[in-house]
């Protein structure tokens, strides 16, 4: 093991913080691979919204999946999560974890979180409920605010707080934060299940230019320890977070690389008609 791994083991949330154990499952990532998606392929009346994709997601990675309107990127995401079932095709966790044999629930606790586009708070609770209910939700219990939360689950609420920055808001009602705001609340509710893949659509649409930069910070924070994939339409906030970038276009994958290399390829120069993607 190298120095790199034996830190991220020693550092893992669920030996820091006990409780989540029971959330975490081994993932073998003994390639460095986290997810691998192959031969893809998924049509609806006749039309190929998935074809032949490939795609694959080092551990610890922060990509970022661009394509234009009707490319598969959402589709894409729902076979990964379980919400859609594909034709043919593989979609592996680590090694040895298929994920096309689990439904929605077992994906979740595998450790892998969904942000839709829209946050999806709890607006008449506080923000240090909203966290709450979701530490209790992931412990396959009645979430209720009744059951007293142990220190262990406090400082990890602190700790999150802290990573999506609303310290200062925790006693808000949630329906009373900026809309930015709420997004990172969303995020934060992710992280209370400890998830090992964040797949995160859109985060940026509707956030003032502040608010996008506070949203590249933190999702820039979250890799390393976990691995995210964000959809993007925000060019700038592509450039601005990622490392690769992968180009969808009907169902496939066009082109990988900086963005620099992207911009620069005439496959998707040809794709976009000469404009930058
Ligand atoms: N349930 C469905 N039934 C029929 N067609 C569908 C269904 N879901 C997706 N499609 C089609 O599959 C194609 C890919 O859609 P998808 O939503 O994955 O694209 P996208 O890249 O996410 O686009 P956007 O950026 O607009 O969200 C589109 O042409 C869409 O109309």
């Amino acid at each position: 093991m190298s120095l790199l791994e034996t830190t991220r083991e020693v550092m893992r949330r669920d030996q820091v913080w006990p409780f989540l154990q029971d959330h975490e499952q081994q993932v073998d990532i003994s390639h460095q691979v986290l997810l691998y998606v192959e031969g893809l392929n998924l049509s609806f009346d006749g039309f190929k919204a998935l074809n032949d994709l490939n795609l694959y997601i080092n551990d610890g990675e922060l990509r970022c999946l661009i394509g234009a309107n009707g490319a598969g990127k959402t589709t894409l995401m729902d076979v990964i999560t379980g919400k859609t079932r594909c034709d043919s095709g593989m979609v592996y966790f680590g090694q040895s974890i298929n994920l096309l044999d689990k439904d929605e629930a077992e994906i979740a606790q595998l450790g892998i979180g969904r942000k839709f586009q829209k946050p999806t708070v709890f607006e008449a609770h506080t923000v240090m409920d909203n966290l709450e209910l979701s530490l209790k939700s992931n412990k396959s219990v009645m979430p209720t605010l009744l059951a007293t939360l142990t220190s262990e689950e406090y400082d990890f609420i602190d700790e999150v707080l802290e990573t999506i920055g609303l310290k200062g808001e925790r006693m808000m009602l949630a329906g009373s934060l900026s809309h930015g705001q709420k997004q990172w609340l969303e995020i934060g509710m992710l992280l209370m299940a400890n998830p090992r893949l964040l797949l995160v659509d859109e985060p940026v649409a509707g956030m003032t230019v502040q608010e996008g930069e506070r949203t590249a910070e933190l999702l820039t924070s979250l890799a390393g320890e976990r691995t995210v994939v964000v959809v993007e339409h925000d060019m700038e906030f592509v450039r601005s977070i990622a490392r690769t970038v992968t180009v969808l276009h009907q169902g496939s994958v066009l082109a990988e690389g900086s963005m620099d290399e992207i911009q620069n390829n005439p496959d998707v120069i040809e794709v976009y008609l000469g404009e930058a993607p």
